[in-house]
């Protein structure tokens, strides 16, 4: 998922298009939207959710094979993918519904925590060297209470929009 893209317009839609049993519909909906505020609140980017039809962001829980040339690999490696903004299947963010997927807590992945990173990549972002920033490779869990987007992340959100 490669390329310097990014979108050409500031209200963006997305859409949840199905739930994991790892939590609540409310607990997956205030996750999604909270590490989706994360990103507006250093943008002029801004996120409204829709119900039915195609939305910018589609978001999906899905495991192995989901036909989108990138199967999901069971429990633990891939956690989830999204794509750079492109037409279609740009900014859809899946996750791998292999994995236990948490709401405000430190065991297992953050659900808020991957979807933050994931959304990163949806706007545009690729991976950060920068072992304190969201967008690094690897999982570090924080907590989602108290956590707020790290300057290398908002430096580079900003630099796109
Ligand atoms: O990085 C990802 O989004 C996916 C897909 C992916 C694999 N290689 C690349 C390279 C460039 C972009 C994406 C990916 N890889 S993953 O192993 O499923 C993965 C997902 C999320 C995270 C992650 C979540 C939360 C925090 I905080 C930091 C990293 C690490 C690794
Ligand atoms: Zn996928
Ligand atoms: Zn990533």
């Amino acid at each position: 998922f490669q390329g310097d893209y990014k979108w050409k317009k500031h209200d963006l839609t997305y859409r949840i298009e199905n739930y994991t049993p790892d939590m609540s519909v409310a607990e997956v909906d205030d996750s999604i939207k909270r590490a989706l505020q994360l990103w507006a609140d250093v943008t002029p980017l801004r996120f409204t959710r829709i119900y039915s039809g195609t939305a910018d962001i589609m978001i999906s829980f899905s495991v192995g094979d989901h036909r989108d040339g990138y199967p999901f690999d069971g429990p633990n490696g891939f956690l989830a993918h999204a794509f750079p903004p492109f037409e279609g299947l740009g900014g859809d963010a899946h996750f791998d519904d292999d994995e236990t997927f948490f709401y405000r807590s430190p065991q297992g992945y953050n659900l808020f925590l991957v979807a933050a990173h994931e959304f990163g990549h949806s706007l545009g972002l690729e991976h950060s060297q920068d072992p304190g920033a969201l967008m690094y490779p690897t999982y570090v869990y924080r907590n989602s209470d108290t956590f707020v987007l790290p300057k290398d992340d908002v430096d580079g959100i900003q630099s796109l929009y």
